[in-house]
């Protein structure tokens, strides 16, 4: 088993080059299937899910092509629009199939989606959606049915704010007949990534980054080329990481407009922040100011942010509080970071934070992405050794975490567990 050793490091210093937004990314292979011709993804970051999506590519008959950050997808010979529930299970986005392959095939057999584990993560506004376009929905043990002899524009407003289910009802809605309006949409950044996209292969969305969205649905979608937006979440982690002990980090090839709440936060906590047209600089103080973080969906802070800014505020002198508005259980990384003396108490969907008491290494385990950042920003800072297993679920958002935190300073290291020091370690997993 593999798992990160983390030591004691000093002011880190340095530049970050930012790959391609995974969340983005995911949404954009999926929207790519709409396609009557080949499409050219560039950016596109080599990490877990985007190897999921290249096992399920493979059974549906999506040619999937990766060089380097370069995806050349040919949708031209896909013959099935079932996918393995235990695929879909690996990851979150494997969602976005159902609506990429429903207008094209009529009926999609798909497991429920899997990703990070925050207790409840429910996926009825995309049924919502599907439904109002005049599909059916039927639910079994480990997947869903989506059928549809034809899909017809509608209206539908979203319950509540969510990014994956407005990206989704825009693939359904993209070749359906007439007008499709979505009301009460996400506004974030891969939303509009993906209109782009799809837009730029002839699909007709007006208004994505608004709340409101209208689709003209078209019958035939052209191939092209199109460039993902960077990692918003894996950006302000490293800013962050400049705060940990009074650095200077330089995020580069960022959009700094996705990253404004954040930004605002790292000011308000009294880091300096330097804006340019492609990066960020980030400058650590050496002393933080306590603060209180709720999160809420883009443009306010954002609940992928939470984690590492959790460790962070461990820094910071004083109470701090820190709300989860999107997911209020998405907390798993509180009795990790626990485990290295953070005094950090739990109340409903707050974490109550006691900043400015030395930590000490030990070992921890990641339960999901921002969780695993989280404890290596907490572990820059605790004294000795920490040790981080989970590691694949930082894998599954990070492309080459390791190497970037060693860029700018940090020490770092992926390391190999036998069997018995695992036996020994099983323990921590509470
Ligand atoms: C692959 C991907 O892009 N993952 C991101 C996506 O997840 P995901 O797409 O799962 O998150 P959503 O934006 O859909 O969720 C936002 C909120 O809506 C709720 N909700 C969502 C769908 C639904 O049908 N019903 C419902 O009630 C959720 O419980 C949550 O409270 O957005 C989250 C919120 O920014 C991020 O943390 C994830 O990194
Ligand atoms: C929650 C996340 O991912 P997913 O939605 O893929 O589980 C994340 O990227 O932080």
């Amino acid at each position: 088993m593999k798992y990160i050793q983390v030591d004691y490091s000093g002011p880190l210093n340095g530049t970050v080059r930012i790959p391609g937004s995974k969340n983005s990314s995911l949404a954009l292979l999926a929207a790519a299937c709409l396609a009557d011709d080949i499409v050219t993804l560039n950016g596109i970051p080599r990490i877990e899910d985007i190897r999921m999506i290249t096992a399920i590519s493979q059974d549906i008959g999506l040619s999937m092509e990766q060089n380097g950050g370069q995806v050349v997808l040919d949708p031209r010979w896909i013959h099935s629009a079932v996918i393995d529930p235990s695929k879909a299970a690996g990851f979150r986005a494997s969602y976005y199939f159902a609506g990429a392959l429903l207008s094209k095939f009529g009926s999609v057999t798909i497991g429920f989606p899997g990703g990070d584990d925050f207790v409840s993560r429910p996926i009825d506004q995309h049924f919502k959606a599907f439904q109002a376009l005049g599909a059916e929905v039927k639910l079994f043990d480990d997947h869903f049915v989506v059928e549809a002899a034809e899909l017809k524009g509608a209206d539908i407003y979203f319950d509540t704010i969510t990014s994956g289910a407005t990206i989704n009802a825009m693939l359904a809605a993209v070749r359906a007949n007439g007008r499709t309006v979505l009301r009460n949409a996400a506004v974030d950044p891969e939303v509009v990534d993906t209109a782009v996209l799809l837009n730029r292969l002839g699909a007709r969305i007006y208004g994505a980054g608004t709340p409101q969205i209208r689709i003209e649905g078209v019958p035939y979608l052209q191939g092209g080329t199109h460039a993902v937006i960077p990692d918003r979440l894996i950006a302000g982690a490293f800013l962050m990481a400049a705060g940990i002990h009074g650095g200077q980090v330089t995020v580069q090839d960022v959009i700094p407009e996705h990253l404004d709440a954040c930004l605002s936060k790292l000011e308000e906590i009294g880091m300096h922040i330097e804006r340019g047209e492609q990066h960020v600089t980030a400058l650590g103080t050496g002393s933080l100011r306590a603060t209180r973080v709720r999160t809420g969906m883009y443009p306010n802070f954002a609940t992928d942010l939470q984690q590492p800014m959790t460790a962070l505020l461990l820094q910071a002198r004083g109470k701090s509080i820190i709300t989860d508005r999107v997911f209020p259980k998405r907390f798993a990384h509180v009795p990790q970071l626990r485990r290295l003396g953070a005094q950090i108490e739990l109340r409903r969907e707050s974490a109550f934070i006691r900043g400015g008491v030395p930590l000490q290494g030990g070992w921890v385990h990641a339960s999901d992405v921002r969780a695993g950042i989280s404890l290596v920003l907490a572990g820059l800072a605790a004294e000795g050794s920490t040790y981080i297993t989970g590691v694949e679920h930082v894998e599954r958002g990070y492309e080459d975490a390791i190497a970037n935190f060693r860029d700018i300073g940090a020490s770092l290291s992926m390391r190999e567990l036998d069997a018995c020091g695992m036996a020994d370690r099983m323990s921590m997993r509470t």
